[in-house]
């Protein structure tokens, strides 16, 4: 696939919600693309085009601009995604390499398998990176090329600690920034942790996707501030900064 070229103003919104270069300090940019009625997929499993090639070509810049590039497993179930960089300033094939994130699959009950999926394609052809997967237990057959990062739990409640596990991928494997793309279980979490979450960027696309689609609507209300709205040919973007709770 191939990408259409970026629009000229958007990186001069985008700016000052990206990661600063050279910056060791720990950054987390969430990002996805919804409709007008919060959904990001039709259904359940069913991958859906929301963004408009312009918008995706936005996303192929954040990816250049990221150390990592953190999904759910019911995404990664869902999409096969690449999670490449097609984007680099002179398009270079090395450039793309070099700069495309490296996945992160959130994935505790390990139902995934690297082998044989489009990342796995990617890797082999020296288009992407292969990926770090958060598990519960480290599998007895651990797959080629992929690294296991335990997930960090806290003791009291069991439940996924995401500033020890963002702690821990810049400790161990020099992951200082991370975008996350979703899906839904995820994105819900982060939208209510603004201590974690330094940059908002949604896209939202000119449909409905309707009731029988995956919403992404948090279980309180959540204040933005720092608001800047790009408008595309279809699309729009929304650049923010969730607010303190
Ligand atoms: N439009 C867009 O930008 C995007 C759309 N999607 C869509 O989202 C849908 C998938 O979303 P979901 O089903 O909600 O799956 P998900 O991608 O949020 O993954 C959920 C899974 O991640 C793991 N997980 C998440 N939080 C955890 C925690 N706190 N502790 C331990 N494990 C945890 C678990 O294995 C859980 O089952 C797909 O249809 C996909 O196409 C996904 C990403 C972006
Ligand atoms: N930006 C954006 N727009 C859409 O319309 C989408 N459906 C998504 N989905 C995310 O992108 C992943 C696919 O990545 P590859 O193109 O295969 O590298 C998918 O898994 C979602 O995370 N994003």
């Amino acid at each position: 696939m191939s990408l259409v070229s970026l629009p000229q103003d958007l990186p001069s919104i985008l700016k000052s919600y990206l990661p600063t270069t050279n910056s060791d300090k720990k950054f987390v940019t969430l990002t996805y693309a919804q409709s007008i009625d919060a959904r990001i997929s039709k259904g359940p499993g069913i991958r859906t085009i929301i963004s408009h090639p312009e918008t995706k070509t936005m996303t192929h810049y954040l990816r250049y601009h990221h150390d990592g590039i953190l999904i759910g497993s019911g995404t990664v179930l869902a999409d096969d995604p690449g999670l490449n960089c097609k984007w680099a300033p002179d398009g270079s094939q090395e450039e793309i390499q070099e700069h495309s994130p490296r996945p992160i699959i959130l994935d505790t009950s390990g139902k995934w398998k690297f082998t044989g999926s489009k990342m796995h394609e990617l890797f082999l052809q020296q288009q992407g990176k292969p990926p770090i997967i958060i598990v519960d237990k480290i599998p007895n057959d651990k797959e080629e090329y992929v690294e296991y990062m335990l997930a960090t739990r806290d003791i009291e409640t069991g439940s996924l600690n995401w500033f020890s596990l963002t702690k821990k991928l810049r400790e161990d494997y020099n992951i200082n920034s991370i975008m996350i793309e979703g899906g839904a279980k995820v994105i819900k979490q982060l939208l209510l942790k603004p201590d974690l979450v330094n940059s908002l960027v949604i896209t939202i696309g000119s449909t409905f996707l309707g009731k029988s689609g995956v919403e992404v609507s948090p279980d309180e209300s959540v204040e933005l501030s720092d608001i800047n709205w790009w408008k595309g040919t279809t699309d729009t973007v929304m650049c923010a900064r969730l607010s303190k709770r």
